[in-house]
C-alpha cells in the first residue's frame, strides 16, 4: 500500500491549530500526524488522498491561521526509518507506564513496559488522545473485565489494558495495516488474551462487554455510539477519545438516547476523552 506524505506548514504554529488540522483531516482519511518546527506532517493511503477536497478544508479552517502544504509520495519500506529517525521517543506517562519501540533501549523499570512497533498505525502514546486514553486506563481497575478496543491501531490500549488485568479483549479495527500491526505489537508484548478482527460496528453481534474503549472520532463515533452500548453490559463503561471539548454535547446526547450516562472527561490541548456508564 502507498502512502502520501503531506507536509503542512503552520502560520501561527501553535497546538490550537495543529490541533484542529489534525482532526479536520482526519475525517478524510489521514492516519497519522506528526507535529514539527513548521507545522503537522500527515501520512494517508495515496489513493485516499484527495487534492481537492483538502484545498477546500485550508479554505474554510475554521481558526485565523495560514497553512500552505507539500506533498510526496513515500514507499512503506521508508515509514520504520522515519519514525526511528525523527519522531518516536519513549514515552513516560506517570512514572507507571513506558511506551517505547524495540529500536529504543530505555530501561523497562515501569510498572507496564510496552513496546510498540507502530509501522504504519496510529498510536504510540504520543497523540493526546492516546495518552488521555492511556490515563484513563491507569486510574480505573480492569481486572477480569471483558473489553473492547474499538479502532485499536497499534493496540496500545488493549495491550495496556491486558497489563492491567483486563480479559478476555476484542480489538477492531477497520484497517488491514493496523489489524497486522496490532497482532504484531501484542506478540511482542507477550499477551495472549486479545483477539483482534478487521472490521467495524457490524462485528459487534452476540458480543457483550463490560468495558468498552473508542480512540476514533467524531462522527464514527456518533455513528457507531448505539452499536456499542447494544454490547455494553449494564453497569458497564464506555471511554471515547478522538473528538474535542467542543464535540462533548453531541456525543453526550447520542450515548443519552441509548441509556449511557456522563461520567467524567479529561482533556489535553483542545483534546478530551469521555467517560460514559450504562445504567
Ligand atoms: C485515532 S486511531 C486510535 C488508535 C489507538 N486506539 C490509539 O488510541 O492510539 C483510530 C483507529 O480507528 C480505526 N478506525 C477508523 N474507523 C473505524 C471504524 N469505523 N471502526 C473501527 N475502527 C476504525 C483507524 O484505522 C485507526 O487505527
Amino acid at each position: 500500500m502507498k502512502y502520501t506524505e503531506v507536509t503542512f506548514t503552520c502560520s501561527p504554529n501553535d497546538e490550537i491549530v495543529n490541533s484542529i488540522l489534525s482532526a479536520t483531516i482526519a475525517d478524510t482519511g489521514f492516519e497519522s500526524f506528526v507535529e514539527n518546527e513548521l507545522g503537522t506532517t500527515a501520512y494517508v493511503q495515496s489513493d485516499l488522498f484527495d487534492e481537492a477536497q483538502l484545498n477546500e478544508i485550508l479554505e474554510n479552517f475554521p481558526y485565523e491561521a495560514k497553512i500552505t502544504y507539500t506533498y510526496k509520495e513515500i514507499e512503506e519500506k521508508n515509514w520504520n526509518e522515519e519514525w526511528e529517525k525523527n519522531y518516536f521517543q519513549p514515552l513516560i506517562i506517570d512514572d507507571k507506564c513506558i511506551i517505547q519501540s524495540t529500536f529504543h533501549n530505555a530501561p523497562a523499570i515501569y510498572d507496564y513496559n510496552i513496546y510498540i512497533d507502530p509501522k504504519m498505525a496510529f498510536g504510540t502514546g504520543h497523540h493526546q488522545t492516546t495518552e488521555l486514553m492511556i490515563r484513563e486506563i491507569l486510574k480505573e481497575d480492569f481486572s477480569g473485565k471483558a473489553l473492547l478496543d474499538m479502532g485499536t491501531g497499534t493496540a496500545i490500549l488493549a495491550i495496556l489494558a491486558s497489563m492491567r488485568g483486563a480479559g478476555p479483549i476484542e480489538a477492531i479495527d477497520i484497517d488491514q495495516w493496523a489489524y497486522d500491526n496490532a497482532m504484531e505489537n501484542i506478540k511482542l508484548n507477550g499477551i495472549d488474551n486479545i483477539t483482534v478482527k478487521i472490521g467495524g460496528a457490524n462485528l459487534l453481534v452476540d458480543m457483550a462487554f463490560d468495558v468498552i474503549l473508542a480512540n476514533i472520532n467524531r462522527n464514527i463515533l456518533l455513528n457507531d455510539i448505539h452499536a456499542y452500548a447494544s454490547v455494553l453490559n449494564n453497569g458497564g463503561c464506555l471511554y471515547m477519545s478522538g473528538f474535542y471539548i467542543d464535540d462533548i454535547p453531541a456525543i453526550t446526547e447520542e450515548c443519552k438516547k441509548n441509556g449511557l450516562t456522563f461520567c467524567h472527561n479529561t482533556q489535553k490541548d483542545n483534546w478530551t476523552a469521555v467517560k460514559f456508564q450504562k445504567a
